[in-house]
């Protein structure tokens, strides 16, 4: 009953194939491509994959890369389905005024991380996650699993061609993060990675104050080990939280009991 989970975001493609749609399922295949190279997918990454008997995927970059991708996923028989962020899902609340309008990523990674803090902890608290991808995003759950909002806010990347695109002076190479940058390189990459960190700061003093008690902090994304040294509290990293997310969605939808139950039906 393999699965197939898929994470498209708006630079990079990133796919596993599990042996079945549950958390804790083992990974027999993963591989990662920028959007410009999906269109090989079916002749590289997933030549001689075994069949997907379910496939489970969430999308931000818009319909022409989603044909595209299924263009790649018709070597299979498998369907393609996308998650939608809904009003409520495996233990999460949704508080967008639209819940459908809320990112599928970030709402998968949510729910990813509302069940990685209940297994590391064994129980419910409020959760401050933050993805650092094209975009970044601050997410504040409380500790029955409301998402009470989040902050959107540029990546590394679009910070950076922002500020070349928008000056004469400000063409150099990436530099380091340091307290007092003495160069426009250690200045821009100083000042991009502690706008990232201020504004995750802030979000961690408000939820603090709504919930009445310290956040569990957990980051992923392309970009969060990038990230986490210059944090301005501990944070755990968990670059799996998508695909983790997609494999509670998936048991919670019964993926693996429906192929179960056809492959019965079928052997009878
Ligand atoms: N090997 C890499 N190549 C390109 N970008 C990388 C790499 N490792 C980390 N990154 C960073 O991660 C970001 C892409 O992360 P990812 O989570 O895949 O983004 P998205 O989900 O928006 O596609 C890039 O913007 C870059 O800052
Ligand atoms: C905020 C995002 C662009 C992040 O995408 P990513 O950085 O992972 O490519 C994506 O979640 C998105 O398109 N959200 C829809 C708008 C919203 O969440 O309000
Ligand atoms: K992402």
């Amino acid at each position: 009953m393999s699965f197939l989970a898929i994470d498209v975001g708006n630079t990079r493609l990133k796919w596993t194939l599990y042996e079945r749609p549950a958390p804790g399922a083992q990974a027999l295949a993963r591989g990662v491509e920028f959007l410009e190279q999906i269109d090989r997918l079916a002749d590289t990454g997933w030549a001689g994959l075994p069949e997907p008997q379910s496939m489970l995927g969430c999308i931000v970059a818009g319909q022409a890369i989603r044909h595209r991708v299924h263009e790649q996923m018709e070597i299979w028989s498998v369907e393609p389905h996308w998650v939608v962020a809904s009003s409520a899902e495996a233990g999460l609340i949704n508080g967008y005024d639209y819940p459908a309008r809320l990112g599928a990523d970030r709402w998968v990674a949510m729910i990813g991380a509302r069940h990685h803090v209940l297994a590391r902890e064994g129980r419910a608290r409020p959760i401050l996650l933050v993805m650092v991808g094209t975009a970044v995003t601050v997410e504040a759950i409380d500790a029955e699993g409301r998402f009470l909002g989040g902050l959107i806010l540029p990546g590394h990347g679009i910070m950076l061609r922002a500020l070349e695109s928008g000056t004469a002076g400000l063409h150099v190479p990436t530099g380091e993060v340091c307290e007092f940058p003495t160069n426009t390189s250690d200045g821009l990459t100083s000042g991009g990675t502690y706008a990232i960190a201020g504004a995750c700061e802030r979000m961690a003093q408000h939820l603090r104050a709504r919930c009445g008690e310290e956040p569990a902090c957990v980051m992923t994304g392309g970009a969060g080990w990038k990230m986490l040294p210059s944090m301005a509290r501990p944070y755990e990293l968990v670059e799996s939280l998508i695909f983790d997310g997609l494999l509670v969605i998936a048991q919670a939808r019964g993926l693996g009991a429906a192929n179960g139950a056809a492959a019965r039906l079928l052997h009878f």
